[in-house]
């Protein structure tokens, strides 16, 4: 910093200070230092002579100042030999020069205090311009931290936004690689639940076997089981009747026995009767005897002998033949009671029998029982175990379903993860699908001479799923990647399911083209119309569109109109596939209006569909008009490219949303070099115009990904002229790459494979949907 110099107000003019003398009046000897003590004085007045208007500045003072501390530092030096006059003379003039000094000091007060005066002022000014710098610094501060505010508060949102951005970029990253990690984790989640799934399938096997193994077990027993009470119940109604007749046997003989000792005693009384008529036989024989004997003399007693002779003949033979009557009774009763004994007899030996039948079938009941218990016992221990294997059994179903759930949630979120991952890739995708080798190849035409394969492509359920080599029969190997590469073995609804969110696209108001791209032959037409048994893309995005609108209109009161179109592009010349073409004399033209982006086909008809049915009758109709020729390299081959457009509108009558949605499927013409194609003529100029549309397809998407370019050539070509709302950064895109594995087409798949590679390195911004609200 500059050193300011303050100047002081001159003082009123003063007599010089004299030069200081010693007391005897000679101009004394000073020290050296002392000695320019009064010159500054002098040197000033000389100096004040020449710029008089200068005032002394305060070193000048401080320095005068000095000096006359210095004068009067200054003793009287009075030596004893010195005289009185001499004395005398020394103290006038040093009386004189202090005298001298005196007023010199006064003379320097004033002009201090002037000085100080002019200090004060100075200080004052000085003060107020410091106040004023002071308030004008302050102000300047102000402003200046004002802005140093602003800038720090632009500073933080610049830093804010760069932080926000970074962190953005953080979370896209990570989230990226939390998607890659998700998506391996989902896919290693999802081969774990194949693998449980499998090993659950496996258990589900040998269960389900050992059910029906316990269940013939269970049947068998059952039936065992059944049969043993069939015959435990014969075996009872068996011991019950033989019971019942033991019984009756029983009673029988009771009473057999009873009517025998019945017999027996009216038997006994008729021995006794016939021992009393016996010896009542006897007595009267006896008396006979005796009659006989006193006969002759007793004649009268004779007759009276006789009489009672006769009368006992009488009752003799009375009793005769009472005695015959009961021989003959007492016979037959004993007849019978020897049959009733033997009956009686027999019956016991039966009873016996009986009995001891009973006694086998009460032990072979009670085996039977046993065995029924046992067979019981054996049949509910086997109900318990199959009871137990059918939890277990719907235990593992239950796991299995949601093994099976998971592996289809694991495989939801996988794709959308994928989804996620391309749309953040951009939204161009590249698929090559591998067709199989064909019954117009040759056995092994996709070997090498070597013996190799033509391409190596990704085996079902690989993670390195985009991967393919292919080398052509010079040996030259080369690697590509795709988003998906299909092998031979893929099927339509596999290729289906990877295109399917795509398609959803179009209902959720995004425009998406789908092409098919290739050499002929090698399987475009096949991926986008298939066949009536193994439908292509086209008839399953339709079937998809139209069943997702309907449950859409069911459960959030949507409506969709949808309209289909079908044209081919043959020799740069539009074709309508549905409708009677343009008037005589008139052409199907292309007209876009940039005001809406609209691109609009001159006589071209749409129709309304309102069912899939509706479509796949407009495809055999498109099918039949569609132009194919032949040409050296396939019999049949579609030298036109043909383009399939769904529009869909969505109203949403509620909040008055509404969606336009487009779906193209483009199924483009044989891209074979026109070399390759041996062509001439007519087929020469189709291939030149297949080649010129192609090769402007592959410059639409070229410069679509190229941020610099001014123009997208849509006009090269009327293909891309009509797709032109279709292609762009407001479209989601697919290129499906089809190729042949054999060696014969090596060099024409390569070429297919490098012009998919290029557009599978183009990258396309995000897609935008189509979404308005009406007023
Ligand atoms: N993935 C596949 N699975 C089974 N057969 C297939 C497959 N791809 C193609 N083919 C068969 O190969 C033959 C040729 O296929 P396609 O007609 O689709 O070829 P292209 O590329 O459309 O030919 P072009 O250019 O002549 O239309 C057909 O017979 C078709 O059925």
């Amino acid at each position: 910093m500059q050193k300011r110099q303050t100047r002081i107000p001159r003082p009123v003019a003063k007599p010089p200070a004299e030069p200081l003398k010693d007391l005897n009046g000679r101009k004394r000897k000073e020290p050296s230092s002392a000695a320019a003590a009064p010159a500054p004085a002098a040197k000033r007045a000389a100096v004040a002579r020449e710029v008089p208007q200068e005032d002394p500045t305060w070193e000048d003072l401080v320095a005068e100042g000095d000096s006359a501390v210095q004068c009067l530092s200054h003793k009287l030096s009075l030596k004893k030999r010195d005289t009185v006059t001499t004395v005398r003379e020394l103290t006038l003039a040093y009386i004189k020069r202090l005298r001298a000094l005196g007023w010199h000091l006064h003379a320097m007060c004033e002009r201090l205090q002037s000085g100080n005066v002019a200090l004060d002022r100075t200080v004052k000014a000085e003060a107020n311009a410091r106040a004023a710098n002071k308030k004008e610094f302050l102000d300047r501060m102000a402003v200046m931290s004002a802005h140093v505010e602003s800038l720090k508060e632009s500073l933080e949102a610049a830093e804010r936004e760069c932080q926000e951005s970074a962190e953005a970029k953080e979370a896209l990253r990570s989230q990226l690689s939390k998607a890659a990690a998700a998506e391996d984790s989902s896919r290693a989640q999802c081969e774990q639940l194949e693998a449980q799934a499998a090993s659950t399938a496996d258990q589900m096997q040998e269960l389900r076997q050992q059910v029906a193994r316990v269940d013939e077990l269970h049947q068998q027993a059952t039936k065992y089981c059944a049969q043993l009470q069939e015959y435990n119940g014969r075996l009872q109604s068996d011991t019950q009747s033989a019971s019942e007749r033991l019984k009756a046997i029983q009673e029988e003989r009771t009473a057999s026995t009873e009517e025998a000792a019945r017999l027996r005693g009216t038997l006994s009384a008729m021995d006794a009767q016939l021992t009393a008529a016996q010896a009542a036989a006897e007595a009267s024989e006896a008396a006979r005897l005796r009659s006989s004997a006193e006969a002759s003399s007793l004649q009268a007693e004779l007759h009276q002998a006789r009489t009672e002779r006769s009368s006992l003949a009488e009752a003799l033979a009375a009793a005769s033949g009472e005695l015959a009557r009961y021989r003959e009774a007492t016979g037959r009763s004993l007849d019978s009671l020897e049959a009733e004994r033997s009956s009686a007899a027999a019956l016991a030996t039966r009873s016996k029998a009986q009995s001891e039948m009973n006694t086998s079938l009460a032990d072979r009941l009670a085996f039977a029982e046993e065995a029924r218990r046992v067979a019981e016992q054996l049949a509910s221990a086997r109900q318990t175990e199959v009871t137990a294997l059918k939890r277990r059994l719907k235990a593992a179903e239950k796991a299995q379903a949601i093994a099976e759930q998971r592996s289809q949630e694991g495989e939801l979120v996988r794709r959308q993860l994928h989804n996620t991952i391309l749309t953040l890739k951009g939204n161009i995708r590249v698929f090559c699908r591998v067709r199989p080798v064909g019954p117009a190849d040759k056995a092994s035409a996709d070997r090498l001479e070597s013996g190799g394969p033509v391409m190596v492509f990704p085996q079902p359920g690989e993670t390195s799923d985009g991967c393919l080599e292919l080398t052509t029969p010079n040996g030259n190997k080369s690697s590509f990647t795709f988003d998906k590469v299909f092998g031979p073995t893929a099927s339509q609804a596999e290729v289906f399911e990877e295109v399917s969110q795509l398609v959803q696209s179009a209902l959720d108001g995004y425009k998406v083209c789908i092409f098919a791209y290739g050499q002929t032959g090698s399987g475009k037409t096949f991926t986008t119309l298939g066949t009536p048994e193994n439908m292509g893309l086209i008839p399953r995005a339709v079937e998809q569109l139209f069943t997702s609108a309907t449950q859409l209109e069911a459960s959030q009161g949507w409506s969709f109109q949808m309209k289909a179109s079908m044209l081919e592009v043959y020799n740069e010349e539009i074709k309508d596939l549905l409708g009677k073409g343009p008037p005589a004399g008139k052409k199907h033209t292309v007209s876009h209006s940039d005001k809406t982006g609209c691109t609009t086909v001159s006589y071209l008809e749409a129709v309304d569909c309102r069912e899939p049915a509706c479509v796949a009758a407009l495809l055999q109709q498109a099918a039949r008009q569609r132009a194919v020729g032949a040409t050296a390299a396939n019999e049949r081959s579609s030298r036109s490219h043909m383009v399939f457009t769904l529009s869909v509108c969505g109203l949403r009558s509620a909040d008055g949303q509404q969606l336009n949605g487009v779906l193209n499927l483009i199924d483009l013409a044989g891209s074979e070099r026109l070399k390759a194609s041996g062509a001439s003529g007519e087929r020469l100029r189709e291939t030149q115009a297949i080649n010129k549309s192609l090769s402007a397809l592959g410059d639409v998407i070229t410069a679509l990904g190229n941020k610099d370019a001014s123009h997208i050539p849509y006009r090269n070509s009327k293909l891309t002229w009509l797709l032109q709302p279709c292609l762009g950064g407001d479209a989601k895109m697919l290129m499906v790459a089809n190729v042949a594995p054999t060696a014969a087409a090596a060099a024409e798949s390569l070429c297919s494979l490098r012009f998919a590679a290029k557009v599978n390195a183009t990258h396309i911004g995000t897609a935008r949907r189509a979404v308005s609200y009406a007023k």
